[in-house]
């Protein structure tokens, strides 16, 4: 998979990447490699991580301080965990260019608007974003420039937002190859939690259970891993930060999904027990037509396959 070729002008004069573990480096990398900006600006709080950053050569300035990072910048955009967003968005906040617009990444949208509302002056643009991508690796080594490609951004800008500044952020977006919605906070924070939270979960869940078992079955798990246990490992591999923080901000819908979860496993559990076998059919056929329009809608292109290509 390549990007375009890179544009003949940049879209934004000074844009500023904050967080340069996966996604800040992936966006840096996507950006740099399309000419999308004038001056690509790095900051991390982690000294280690602005020395690799340097190393990479991934940014035009990697700066050594928030307010050195957002000085004159036309776009910042947020890439820590979402717990740290708050902090960051305290420090920079004296620093802001009027009219600047400030975006994130975080996985969860409303605790992440409050937060960026309650520290950001009235006279910047508030665009809040998420890329619906990733992988299960941190750090600014494990980003690439194709990260976004042919992926979804959601953007949730409260409202009454400069409708400029969410064309802006868009562009930026449709730039790195991403397809761009818009929709409000509480929206996303439900859907994600069905379609990432709670699959993280019970991926964590799973993988701890096995390994709980582990000292029972003497390290079969480990040996017997090539089937539908491995998928979960790779997701149960995923930054622990990062995930504590969304389960964190994300509480009321994560339990509200959990409880539906719930009350189907305790069906299939009970439908196992009475040896309905109606039931687990008719649900795995069901199941088996929902992976294949996925499939046919291209979402699920770079997924491991572990060698069961019949699937
Ligand atoms: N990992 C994934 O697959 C995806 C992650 N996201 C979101 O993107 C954000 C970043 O995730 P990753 O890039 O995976 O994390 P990461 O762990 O790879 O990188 C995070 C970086 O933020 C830095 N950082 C932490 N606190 C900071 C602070 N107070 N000031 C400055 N820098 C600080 C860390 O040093 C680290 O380099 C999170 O909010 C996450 O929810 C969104 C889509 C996918
Ligand atoms: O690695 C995977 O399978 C993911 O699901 C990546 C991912 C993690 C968090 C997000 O908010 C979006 C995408």
């Amino acid at each position: 998979m390549v990007l375009d070729p890179p544009l003949a002008q940049p879209l934004i004069g000074r844009l500023t990447v904050i967080g340069i573990g996966l996604i800040g480096s992936s966006i840096l990398r996507a950006v740099k490699a399309r000419g999308l900006a004038g001056t690509l600006v790095a900051y991390d709080g982690s000294e280690a991580v602005r020395d690799r950053v340097r190393d990479l050569g991934i940014a035009d300035l990697v700066a050594t301080t928030p307010a050195q990072a957002v000085a004159g910048a036309d776009i910042v955009i947020l890439c820590v965990p979402v717990g740290a967003m708050g902090a960051v968005a305290e420090a920079i906040a004296p620093h802001l260019t009027p009219g600047a617009i400030i975006s994130d990444v975080g996985s969860v949208k409303g605790a992440v608007v409050n937060a960026l509302r309650a520290h950001l002056p009235a006279n910047v643009h508030i665009v809040p974003g998420h890329p619906v991508a990733g992988t299960e690796y941190s750090g600014p080594d494990a980003g690439f420039a194709t990260l976004f490609k042919n992926r979804w951004s959601i953007l949730t800008p409260p409202e009454g937002t400069d409708p400029a500044a969410v064309a802006a952020l868009s562009g930026l977006w449709t730039a790195m190859g991403a397809n761009v919605e818009t929709m409000t906070p509480e929206h996303h924070d439900l859907v994600l939690a069905i379609t990432s939270h709670v699959p993280h979960l019970i991926a964590y869940n799973i993988v701890g259970t096995a390994a709980d078992l582990e000292a029972v079955t003497q390290s079969e798990v480990i040996k017997y891993s090539a089937g539908g246990f491995r998928d979960f490992t790779r997701i149960a591999a995923s930054d622990p930060t990062m995930w504590r923080d969304v389960f964190l901000n994300n509480r009321e819908a994560v339990i509200e999904v959990l409880g539906r979860f719930t009350e189907d496993l305790i069906a299939l559990q009970r439908a196992i027990r009475w040896a309905e076998g109606d039931k687990l059919f008719d649900l795995f056929t069901r199941t088996r037509a929902i992976r294949r329009s996925i499939i046919e809608i291209g979402q699920e292109t770079a997924a491991p396959d572990f060698g069961r290509s019949h699937d």
